[in-house]
């Protein structure tokens, strides 16, 4: 059963005539990994703030945990933890002292302040760093204190904007499969918000692409890639010893095939709505044609958010949903 956690319906942020947050309607079930994923301006901070209740909606509204953030913003803010893309430390503290100040701001005693603070200097890999200054921490380190800080209150929600900014691909690796682990082994849903296409493909369930204020599109990397290339969605290219006429006319007889472009003497890509790799296979063996290679191509998160990125305008007028 999906529970819906966080609700935003028309939710919108007007700056002067400027829509920063146009209308957006948005709904991020418990448990899931949730990656908001769009260019500088897109609105992405704006929409955290006002999940948070840190800044008030000009129109439409905004649940988290059920709970109307507008309205309520101490009683989400119990409930949500937030990673700003650069999350203060008191330097001259160790990562421990800091996680225990963290903790009595937010009214928990010492003692069990004290153990969860090990349990998640543990959990984030950072038992050995406890009582070392954060000043002197690295910038992957900080990060990864930061999400022990974030869970210290133990959230429901947790909310990471840029958390890999900075960071070196082996400690965005680790920083990503401990986000990945926190969401599977506690439960709690995370809302990340990037421009790092690849990364929020490795660890998100589900993703919204976000331009101008206005969500285009939402879905699993295999639903917007549906979304987008709905006319040719699976693109088979071959190489085979003899490419004419009647291979050709044959391939485009197949059901599901959409059209067949010849690339060179030995080359076609074939384009269907469906998974036609198979048929294509068959047809060509069938022509006695010696097939050297075939393979279908996968679109990524990559290609689906240029397309949006090329033409967002024309893109979203033909997107199918
Ligand atoms: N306080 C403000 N006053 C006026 N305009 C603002 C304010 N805050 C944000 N904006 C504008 O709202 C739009 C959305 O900004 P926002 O910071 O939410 O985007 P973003 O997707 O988080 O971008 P980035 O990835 O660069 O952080 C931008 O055009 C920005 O200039």
């Amino acid at each position: 059963m999906t529970a819906p956690i966080i609700e935003l319906d028309q939710l919108t942020k007007k700056y002067d005539d400027q829509y920063a947050v146009d209308h957006l309607s948005l709904t991020i079930n418990k448990g899931e990994i949730f990656g908001l994923l769009g260019p500088n301006g897109a609105g992405k901070s704006t929409t955290i703030l006002m999940m948070l209740g840190l800044s008030e909606p000009s129109a439409g509204s905004v649940k988290v945990c059920g709970i109307n953030s507008t309205s309520q913003p101490l009683d989400v803010k119990q409930r949500v933890g937030y990673l700003p893309d650069d999350l203060g430390f008191y330097d001259h503290m160790t990562g421990f002292e800091n996680l225990l100040y963290t903790a009595s701001l937010n009214g928990i005693d010492r003692k069990t302040a004290e153990e969860r603070a090990f349990h998640l200097l543990e959990k984030v890999g950072l038992l050995d760093a406890a009582n070392k200054k954060s000043g002197k921490y690295s910038r992957g380190m900080r990060q990864r204190l930061g999400l022990a800080d974030v869970l210290i209150k133990k959230p429901e929600v947790i909310i990471l904007d840029e958390p890999t900014l900075g960071i070196d691909p082996e400690g965005v690796r680790e920083l990503l499969q401990l986000i990945k682990h926190l969401n599977k082994s506690e439960g709690i849903t995370v809302l990340l918000s990037s421009h790092h296409l690849h990364q929020v493909q490795q660890v998100c369930d589900r993703v919204g692409i976000f331009v101008k204020g206005k969500l285009l599109a939402d879905g699993n990397v295999e639903e917007l890639a549906r979304k987008l290339f709905f006319e040719d969605l699976f693109v088979i290219d071959v190489k085979a010893d003899l490419i004419n006429q009647p291979l050709i006319d044959h391939i485009n007889e197949i059901s599901g095939v959409n059209r067949v472009e010849q690339i060179s003497a030995m080359e076609l890509a074939i384009y269907g709505e469906s998974d036609i790799t198979a048929e294509v296979a068959k047809t060509i063996i069938h022509a006695n044609v010696g097939l050297r290679y075939i393979q279908k191509r996968i679109y990524g998160l990559d290609e689906i958010y240029h397309r949006y990125f090329e033409g967002a305008d024309h893109s979203a007028k033909n997107t199918r949903t």
